[in-house]
C-alpha cells in the first residue's frame, strides 16, 4: 500500500481531516519531560487524528536528547497511524539521497516535507521512495511566502503555480504544502491539479480556518490534510484539551464540507 492509499484509508475510516502537529516548545518543557507528555497527547487525540506530523525542528533543538524524545514519541504511535516528517530538505542529489535515507529509513517517516527550490534532481531521491510521500513546499503559510512564491513568470503565471503544475509530474507519490493562510492560492492551486494531494497548514495559531480551507480546496480524505500543531497539542493544561481541540477542528472541518 502506498501512503497516499494508507492515509486515504484512515482518513475515510475515522472521517477526519485532521494532521496533529507534534512541535514541542521549549519555553514549556524540559527535554526528559517531552516524550511523556507528547504519549498522552497522542494517545488522547488517537480517535480523531487522520496522521501525525512532528517538526524535527523541535526535536533538533534540544540536540541528542530531543531526537531521543523524538524517537521515544514515534514508538508511541501505532504501525497503521500514518507519520509526516516535517524536515523540509531540499539539497544537491547527493546530499539529497542522505537526507531521504535519513528520514524514510533511519526514522521511518511514512511521508516527508521537502523544499523544490533545487529542482527535479533534488527530489527525485525522496520520490524514489515510492511506497512513502513527499510533499512539496508550494505556496507557505508565512507572512513571507509571497516574496518568491507569487513571483510572476514571463508567461504571466505566478510561482507557486509554477511549482503545483510542474510536481504533477513528478510521480504519483509526490504532493503539495499549500497553506491555509492562503485560501485564494490554496483554490487556484486546487484547480491546477485537481489530483494532487496537499498538506495544509495555518489553520488555529496562524488564522487560517477551516471554512476556507475546505471552501476552497474541498473535502477529500488522503487528498486533503489540513494541520494544526500549537492549537491542538497546547490547546490547554492536559491531553483532554488536545483531544478537545482535535475533535472540534475534525467537526468544523466536517461541517464545512455540509456547508453549514
Ligand atoms: O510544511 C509544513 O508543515 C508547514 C508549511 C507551511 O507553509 N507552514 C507551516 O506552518 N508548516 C508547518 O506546520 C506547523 C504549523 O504549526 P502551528 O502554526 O502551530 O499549527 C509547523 O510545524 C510549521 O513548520
Amino acid at each position: 500500500m502506498t501512503f497516499i492509499e494508507r492515509l486515504a484509508a484512515r482518513s475515510r475510516a475515522l472521517d477526519s481531516l485532521v494532521c496533529v502537529g507534534l512541535d514541542p516548545d521549549f519555553r514549556r518543557h524540559r527535554v526528559e519531560e517531552v516524550a511523556p507528555f507528547l504519549r498522552d497527547v497522542i494517545a488522547a487525540t488517537m480517535p480523531y487524528a487522520a496522521c501525525y506530523k512532528p517538526n524535527v525542528a523541535f526535536f533538533e533543538q534540544w540536540g541528542i536528547p530531543g531526537l531521543r524524545a523524538l524517537e521515544a514519541v514515534l514508538e508511541a504511535i501505532p504501525g497503521e497511524v500514518p507519520v509526516i516528517g516535517d524536515a523540509k530538505r531540499g539539497d544537491i542529489g547527493s546530499t539529497a539521497e542522505a537526507y531521504a535515507r535519513a528520514l524514510f529509513e533511519a526514522w521511518g517517516f511514512d511521508a516527508v516535507t521537502v523544499n523544490p527550490y533545487l529542482g527535479r534532481d533534488s527530489v527525485e531521491p525522496f520520490l524514489a521512495y515510492r511506497d512513502r510521500g513527499v510533499y512539496l513546499l508550494c505556496r507557505t503559510s508565512n507572512p513571507g511566502a509571497g516574496d518568491f512564491q507569487s513571483l510572476e513568470l514571463s508567461d504571466g503565471t505566478r510561482l507557486y503555480e509554477h511549482v503545483a503544475a510542474t510536481v504533477a509530474g513528478w510521480g504519483a507519490n509526490a504532493g503539495l504544502v499549500v497553506g491555509a493562510t492562503a485560501p485564494a492560492e490554496l483554490a487556484r492551486v486546487r484547480e491546477l491539479v485537481p489530483g494532487l494531494p496537499l498538506l495544509i497548514p495555518g489553520v488555529g495559531s496562524q488564522g487560517g480556518t477551516p471554512g476556507e480551507v475546505i471552501g476552497a480546496a474541498g473535502y477529500r480524505h488522503g487528498y486533503v490534510l489540513v494541520n494544526a500543531s500549537r492549537s491542538i497539542v497546547y490547546a490547554g493544561a492536559g491531553p483532554e484539551a488536545a483531544a478537545n481541540a482535535a475533535r472540534a477542528l475534525r467537526d468544523a472541518l466536517r461541517a464545512a464540507r455540509n456547508g453549514s
